[in-house]
């Protein structure tokens, strides 16, 4: 197994841009649009990234949470996609439907396709740039199982489960696959999907004839992960690492508290902190409900803080609680409603009340705060929830991270300092 470590590269004296770092191998259009969107200058992980996988070169992007994984994987693959060809010819897998819908709207930015939601009528003779479909969680109507027998998407960006089962059932061929993504790669190579992932990797496509991408933040035990890429025939042996250290394991404008508090006060302290605080937007996690509570039917965390924040809402003067839009986002909600919701994640002052996985990646430049109902289950868990806040533009301006946590959890936090080099402050 060869392969090279690309670490963070000292300074450059002058900063490419994006054009200089692609050059003609990725369409002048798509360049331009990143230009107009602000896309100019890269970030550290695509400007060590493009050129290795503007190469077709197999690659695991590993970077901290908003550091720009996505362009840097998407800009290969539209180097690569040719708008005049009727067939699928990249997969993006992503572990959520948010996270996928935001993807599509990266790939439709760049790509100035279509991009043909659940519900849009498909019109083959309006084929314009690169044409994406989404193949998210709860279903895909007949509609896309026509478009893709009549008139293939040229990018397909779909959740594991979502997708393996349209290839499965014939629906997506992967013919004229020429490159396969995996975002979040670490939520989707656990014991629970893994078998998805060799599935998609080894039996319906192989590495030998395709260009594999893994991205994540996290790549636990990451030289044993990319041992097994290549031992289970993931990709080739030749993968690239590129690992941009973190600069700084967080953002310098984040900071990060904790309130001690026992479990019977939690949601009342956690409201009169947000209410404090009163962000203009913010994520408020509660981790998964474990196999114990959903065969007890007990609420999860995530909905019994919606209600009671919904509650103390009615009791508002009017012309307060208009201020605030309650969403929740998790796996076992209703399709629709999950979407509805995601798409105000843009609009308006809100908390957003979710899980580890159903926030994973997802990108919300104007939330400014992330509250904590729980410590989350791991660093990993705690990175990627911090990671929610502070990114760009917010780089300037000062966020907050706030755990809410018992006496005797209090030594998790001394855990976290030291692991991700960084002081908690305690909230009296
Ligand atoms: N070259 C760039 N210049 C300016 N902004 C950029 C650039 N690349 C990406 N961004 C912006 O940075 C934000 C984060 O990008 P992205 O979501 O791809 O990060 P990520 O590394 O995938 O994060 P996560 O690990 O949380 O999924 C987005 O708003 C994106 O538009």
């Amino acid at each position: 197994m060869d392969r090279e470590e690309i670490c963070g590269i000292g300074g450059v004296d002058a900063m490419p841009t994006l054009r200089d770092l692609c050059g003609s191998k990725v369409p002048s259009h798509v360049l331009d649009r990143a230009e107009e969107a602000g896309l100019r200058f890269p970030t550290q992980v695509q400007m060590e990234a493009l050129p290795v996988a503007l190469e077709g070169r197999d690659c695991i992007l590993h970077a901290q949470t908003g550091s720009g994984k996505t362009l840097a994987y998407m800009l290969p693959i539209l180097s690569k996609i040719s708008c005049q060809r009727s067939a699928v010819q990249a997969i993006v897998v992503v572990p959520t439907r948010e996270l996928g819908i935001q993807v599509a709207q990266v790939a439709r930015l760049l790509g100035g396709g279509v991009v043909l939601e659940e519900t849009d009528e498909i019109d083959t003779g309006k084929r314009t740039s690169v044409s994406v479909m989404t193949l998210l969680d709860g279903g895909t109507s007949s509609r896309q199982k026509k478009w893709l027998r009549a008139a293939p998407p040229q990018l397909v960006i779909g959740t594991l489960f979502t997708v393996c089962r349209m290839i499965e059932t014939g629906n997506l061929k992967l013919n004229a696959v020429s490159t396969i993504v995996v975002d979040e790669v670490d939520t989707a190579v656990h014991k629970g999907t893994q078998i998805l992932v060799s599935n998609l990797l080894t039996k319906y496509s192989f590495a030998e004839k395709r260009q594999t991408i893994f991205a994540s933040a996290t790549v636990p035990q990451h030289n044993r992960f990319i041992h097994d890429c290549v031992q289970n025939k993931w990709t080739k042996p030749k993968i690239v690492h590129i690992y941009v250290r973190p600069e700084v394991k967080m953002p310098s404008n984040l900071s990060h508290r904790y309130v001690i508090c026992g479990n019977e006060d939690k949601l009342s302290v956690l409201h009169a902190t947000i209410m404090a605080d009163a962000p203009k937007a913010a994520f408020v996690f509660a981790n998964e409900q474990s196999e114990k509570g959903k065969r007890e039917g007990l609420v999860p965390r995530t909905r019994a803080m919606l209600d009671f924040f919904e509650q103390k809402k009615e009791e508002m003067p009017e012309s307060e609680a208009s201020q605030w839009e309650l969403l929740i986002l998790e796996e076992c909600m209703n399709i629709h409603a999950r979407f509805a919701n995601s798409r105000k994640l843009k609009d308006s002052k809100f908390l957003l009340f979710a899980t580890d996985l159903a926030a994973r990646g997802l990108d919300v430049p104007e939330v400014t705060h992330v509250y904590n109902l729980e410590l989350p289950s791991s660093t990993v868990a705690y990175i990627h929830r911090a990671g929610r806040t502070a990114r760009k533009p917010l780089e300037d301006e000062q966020c907050v991270v706030t755990t809410l946590l018992s006496e005797r959890e209090e030594f998790v936090i001394r855990k976290l300092e030291n692991e991700i080099d960084c002081n908690f402050e305690l909230v009296k």
